[in-house]
């Protein structure tokens, strides 16, 4: 048996990547000095697998921003309006994050991650090799640590699945244009000596038509007869492979299987058997979790299944790449006593790896084992009243006492808002200022008063800004939140946190994921003294702002113990009760954000309805018992919300803001063939991007959305929250926005 690894996380375990990344972005690092840095920080992720002794390390797992957009690169899929752009870097860094003459590339989850991509975009180009990007991280590894690495590269029909920017039909032609590409590249890999390429499908667990399918396969024997000498593991990972038996019988040396989060794997292996001549890739660590894997159950899952392939020919690793998980937890030094060791990242999962994989290790695999004992034997993991709450909760009716027209008339009667209303998604700009800010008051140089008066400054100047652009609907501004998932798992009880379990999300940007170990339920009021602050400094509505319990959960490390679906209800239950204190404290238009819904789909569509309803009744559980006046917003974003039209409309919520901007044209044409009938506010301008958009643009926009939707349901906003914006930058935008919505609201009275 041998020990493998699918992909390291890029960002280094103090977040040097991220740093260094910010800083040349600023100017502050001469592209010369942050190449090198980036080449530290790669070579160190290298090493460090090669110290804990991992048979088969990957390259190419790396990157300067993202995976998908080095694929695009590589193949000369740079959209036009980047062309212009002076050398490889800045066009590279332009199609990630825009340039002031170039909207930036969309970006969208990866699969059903918190992870983002940039989605190549096809434009009528023909693909070319402009540079085997693999080959350089093969020889590179090589020549630098002697590591006979694995490149991995994403196969081409996840890579085309996952692209925009062409029509179904010409989907073969794109393929047929690759395919020769992705042959070079296996050549001149296995002319260079390089042993094995994972190549990552993991399209392969979604369903595919049988054409599709007949058509992958052709690709593989291409890739076969290209390069023989060079072995293919096809690797699958985040659930089962749908077509296990047709799969396997692709020509490739190994097939990569997912046996964590694909519960139907061990039994289809049994049901079909494994091919003698291939190896198995079994992904038997949760590579999307960090607890500690119970390991005499791992190995008695190794003795199962090497009754089903050749002991020589298995090798165990993550079921996906390590990215989704933070780097290590030693660094950990406030947790719960009863986490200490039942945690795994990155690094403790390789150790598991070597565990596993070692004779006489028993003693070590017994204290882990013994810890995850300790762990769900925790009171908090066993709070019976709160189990009975949850129950009584969830047997009530989830929903509103009126319908949304009732609802809608008199919350109007209330609002009196103009037509076409401006409002923002919730956070502005998390500032140098502010972190320091928090991080005065972490390290105890500040009190715990002189923050909180911070945080009352910055929302005061904020409501003076908001109210001097303009706009209809305000908000506070989030400053007394690290993040909008942390800063709730801080607040209520059954949440641990990390100090240093950094994830990547998208480009340098991580997050801090709670880790959900017990039971949950609410302590306090957590949003409701800065709310009714705002709301006491301006005649103005100011909307209260909480994250919904499916993002919460979505956006966590979650236990493993008991259903997703019973955490969820738990959070809904504490969260409805922070819904009632702000109600009752006179904040009465509340946004519930659920940006991670859509996210949490199943990958397969034979699981979707189970996950729709009681993600929907979750979020009714959390907002139905409000009062017919109280206005409910909720807020997407990050995803393709075509098909998903109905769900979002089930949610029941007043208003809605989508984020839109990246690909607008393509959502408005949803509502040509589907009605929405509630509130919403389709994003008018990207947040992801430095670039200030302008009035036309946005104009033009607005009333583009007016062909498709009616003129009273409809708001103005920015794609998502501006916390990752400067604050010239965002009062420019803001501006620009209002100014834009004035403009249609002149013409719209008028005519
Ligand atoms: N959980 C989550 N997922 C999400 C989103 C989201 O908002 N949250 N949004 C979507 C896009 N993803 C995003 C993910 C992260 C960020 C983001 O801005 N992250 C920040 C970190 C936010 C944070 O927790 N900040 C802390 C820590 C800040 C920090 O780095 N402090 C300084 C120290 C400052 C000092 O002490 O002086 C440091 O460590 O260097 C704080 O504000 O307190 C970042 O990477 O920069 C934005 C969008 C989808 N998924
Ligand atoms: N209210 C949140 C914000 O503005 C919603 C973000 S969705 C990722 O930051
Ligand atoms: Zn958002």
């Amino acid at each position: 048996m041998k020990t493998s690894n699918l992909g390291y996380p890029r960002i280094g375990s103090n977040r040097e990547w991220k740093r260094a990344l910010e800083a040349f972005w600023k100017r502050e690092l001469t592209e010369a000095s942050f190449l090198q840095q980036m080449e530290q920080i790669r070579l160190a992720n290298l090493q460090k697998q090669k110290d804990m002794g991992i048979d088969i390390i990957p390259v190419n797992d790396f990157t300067l921003y993202d995976h998908m957009l080095d694929m695009a690169v590589m193949f000369g899929l740079v959209p036009k309006r980047f062309e212009a752009a002076k050398n490889p870097i800045s066009l590279y860094f332009g199609m990630a994050r825009g340039k002031q003459e170039a909207v930036a590339c969309e970006m969208t989850k990866w699969f059903n991650t918190n992870y983002h991509y940039i989605v190549p975009e096809w434009e009528d180009r023909t693909p070319r090799l402009v540079e085997n990007k693999p080959l350089t991280a093969y020889k590179e590894a090589k020549e630098k640590l002697g590591i006979e690495g694995k490149p991995v590269i994403v196969g081409p029909v996840t890579f085309i699945k996952c692209a925009k920017g062409y029509l179904p039909e010409q989907e073969d032609t794109l393929l047929s244009q690759l395919v020769p590409l992705y042959c070079r590249i296996l050549q001149e890999l296995e002319q260079a000596g390089a042993q094995w390429i994972q190549i990552d499908e993991p399209i392969f667990v979604t369903s595919l038509s049988e054409e599709e399918l007949t058509a992958s396969k052709k690709i593989y024997e291409q890739f076969h007869k290209a390069s023989s000498g060079l072995n293919i593991m096809l690797q699958t990972y985040f659930e089962s492979a749908e077509h296990y038996k047709e799969i396997i019988q692709f020509p490739v040396q190994g097939i990569g299987l997912d046996f964590v989060h694909g519960e139907k794997t061990l039994d289809e292996m049994r049901m079909h058997g494994f091919p003698e001549d291939k190896v198995l890739g079994a992904g038997i660590l949760d590579g999307r979790n960090i607890w500690r894997a119970n390991l005499s159950q791992k190995q008695e899952l190794i003795l199962q299944l090497e009754e089903l392939a050749a002991s020589e020919r298995i090798w165990i690793q993550p079921s996906c790449s390590l990215l989704h998980v933070p780097v290590s937890a030693k660094h950990e030094h406030s947790l719960p006593q009863e986490l200490y060791n039942s945690l795994a990242f990155a690094d403790e999962k390789l150790e598991e790896l070597r565990l596993l994989s070692s004779p006489s290790q028993q003693e070590a695999i017994k204290k882990y084992d013994d810890a995850l004992y300790l762990l769900n034997s925790s009171p908090a993991r066993n709070r019976t009243e709160v189990l009975w709450e949850v129950e009584k909760a969830q047997g009530k009716d989830l929903k509103r006492n009126q319908p949304y027209m009732n609802r809608k008339q008199k919350q109007q009667e209330v609002w009196n808002l103009p037509l076409l209303p401006t409002t923002t998604i919730g956070s502005f700009p998390q500032t140098a200022e502010v972190k320091q800010a928090r991080g005065k008051h972490k390290r105890g140089e500040w009190t715990k008063a002189q923050y909180d008066q911070f945080v009352k400054n910055q929302i005061e100047k904020w409501i003076k800004i908001q109210e001097d652009i303009g706009l209809d609907v305000l908000v506070h501004g989030e400053f007394e939140r690290t993040d909008m998932v942390e800063f709730f798992g801080q607040k209520l009880n059954g949440f641990a946190f990390l100090e240093n379990g950094w994830v990547q999300s998208y480009g340098s940007r991580c997050v801090k994921p709670p880790v959900i170990y017990g039971d949950v339920d609410f302590s306090e009021p957590m949003t409701v003294n800065e709310s009714v602050y705002a709301q006491s400094l301006t005649d103005k509505p100011v909307k209260g702002m909480l994250t919904g319990p499916v993002t919460i959960l979505n956006w966590s490390f979650v236990r493993d113990d008991i259903s997703r679906e019973n955490v969820c209800y738990q959070i809904a239950n504490a969260l409805q009760k922070e819904v009632l204190a702000l109600e009752s404290a006179g904040i009465t238009m509340i946004q519930v954000d659920e940006p991670a819904l859509r996210e949490g789909l199943p990958l397969k569509k034979s699981k979707w309805q189970h996950y729709i309803d009681w993600s929907v009744n979750c979020f009714l559980l959390t907002t139905c018992a409000v009062k017919e006046t109280t206005q409910i917003h909720t807020h997407m974003c990050y995803c393709d919300f075509n098909e998903f039209l109905g769900v979002i409309s089930k949610l029941d919520a007043d208003v809605i803001s989508l984020e839109t901007s990246r690909s607008h044209g393509e959502l408005v044409s949803a509502f040509t063939w589907q009605s929405y009938e509630k509130g919403i506010g389709l994003g008018v301008y990207d947040i992801h991007s430095p670039r200030i958009p302008e009035i036309e643009e946005m104009r033009v926009m607005i009333e583009k959305t007016l062909e498709v939707l009616h003129e009273d349901q409809m708001w103005v906003n920015p794609d998502c929250g501006l916390k990752t914006r400067n604050i010239s930058e965002t009062i420019q935008s803001l501006k620009n926005m209002t100014a834009a919505a004035a403009l249609v609201r002149k013409k719209e009275a008028v005519s």
